[in-house]
């Protein structure tokens, strides 16, 4: 299908709130992993999204290039062009943007969009991430405000974070610590500040201990109820049920319970990056070590062009990584709702 339109990509947030589930967000950096992406929402049934790092835009771009604006846009082409062939509906996101690399990420990008929007075409993203939990809140929910005017004027959803994703890249690792888990107050000020969907379609990435990366079982607790307890403040206050569209960080190593609850209590997107990223390696590995002889070329020796050939063990890093993808379909109970 081709890449949903704003109109196409609003359904399915309200599909998936009205139907209490979720769509995996995965982070992909390459052809390969972006390949492996929609072949798992074909196999599960599932729409989804597909999203790109400020590191994987620069990778993408090309390692020795580093240009963000370069490979967010690669991403998208080839999006554009491969999705046409699966039987399921992707839009196209951007992960993470802290304030440092807003002009050089999330704003020339939006920029793009707003010359194809007027131009009368589609803008090159359906969502951007604007990152501002390291910065104070009124500062985060002014930023906010700015860029939830652009999106909006381009046909394009801001996501925020209200609170800290921690991980080893957040520098809150190991404790579990106040700010990984978002305040009732906080989330009234959002409302406050950038209204609830009138003034632009936003969703939030309220954080209930969530962390980037897969860490030892009770590391970091995390606390569904937290977003529970959130969505019904706000919602009493201004008279909508579940008011919030929410974003799950960190969906790595989360248990199925944990899932399940956070979709209950409004999550529409879950960001998934580090399991997925060790099932499409774990199968080259496999194929590494199963083919020693045919992959290495030492002292003269032939070696075996099947095996060592990128497309051998990259297609069973793929279909590594698809797996996965349906696991998270499945726990999202986004399996079986495409809308095609
Ligand atoms: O939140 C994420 C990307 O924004 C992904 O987190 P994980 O790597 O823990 O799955
Ligand atoms: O933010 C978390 C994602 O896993 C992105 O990771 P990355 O910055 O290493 O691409
Ligand atoms: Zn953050
Ligand atoms: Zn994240």
């Amino acid at each position: 299908m081709p890449v949903a339109t704003p109109e196409v990509y609003a359904e399915m947030i309200d599909r998936a709130k009205a139907g209490k589930f979720a769509y995996p967000a995965i982070n992909v950096s390459s052809s390969q992993t972006l390949n492996a992406a929609l072949q798992g929402f074909t196999e599960a049934g599932s729409d989804g999204i597909l999203q790109i790092s400020t590191g994987g835009a620069e990778y993408m771009s090309g390692p020795t290039i580093k240009d963000k604006v370069t490979g967010a846009a690669a991403f998208a082409a080839y999006a554009q062009e491969v999705a046409k062939n699966y039987p399921v509906t992707v839009a196209l996101h951007t992960d993470h943007c802290p304030k440092d690399k807003l002009d050089s990420f999330v704003r020339p990008l939006l920029a793009i969009s707003e010359e194809r929007v007027a131009r009368g075409e589609l803008p090159l993203f359906q969502s951007h991430m604007w990152d501002g939990s390291a910065v104070p809140m009124e500062e985060n929910l002014q930023i906010a405000d700015e860029l939830l005017a652009r999106c909006a004027a381009a046909n394009i959803i801001l996501e925020i974070e209200v609170g800290v994703v921690g991980g080893e890249e957040d520098g809150v690792v190991g404790e579990i610590n106040d700010k990984l888990y978002t305040t009732v107050e906080d989330g009234m000020r959002t409302a406050e500040v950038l209204g609830l969907g009138e003034r632009g379609r936003y969703m939030t990435a309220l954080t209930f201990g969530n962390v980037h990366g897969v860490y030892k079982p009770g590391h970091v607790k995390l606390r569904p109820a937290v977003l529970q307890e959130i969505q019904q403040a706000v919602g009493a206050k201004y008279g909508k049920e579940s008011p919030f569209d929410l974003v799950f960080h960190g969906g790595s190593g989360s248990t199925p319970q944990e899932i399940s609850d956070a979709v209950d209590f409004g999550v529409i997107k879950m960001n998934i990056d580090t399991d997925t990223q060790y099932a499409f390696t774990r199968p080259v590995v496999e194929h590494m070590f199963r083919n020693y002889d045919g992959v290495l070329k030492i002292d003269g020796e032939v070696g075996n062009k099947k095996q060592y050939d990128p497309r051998a063990w990259g297609k069973a890093a793929e279909s590594g990584m698809a797996k996965r993808i349906v696991e998270a379909c499945e726990q999202l109970r986004s399996a079986g709702t495409k809308m095609a």
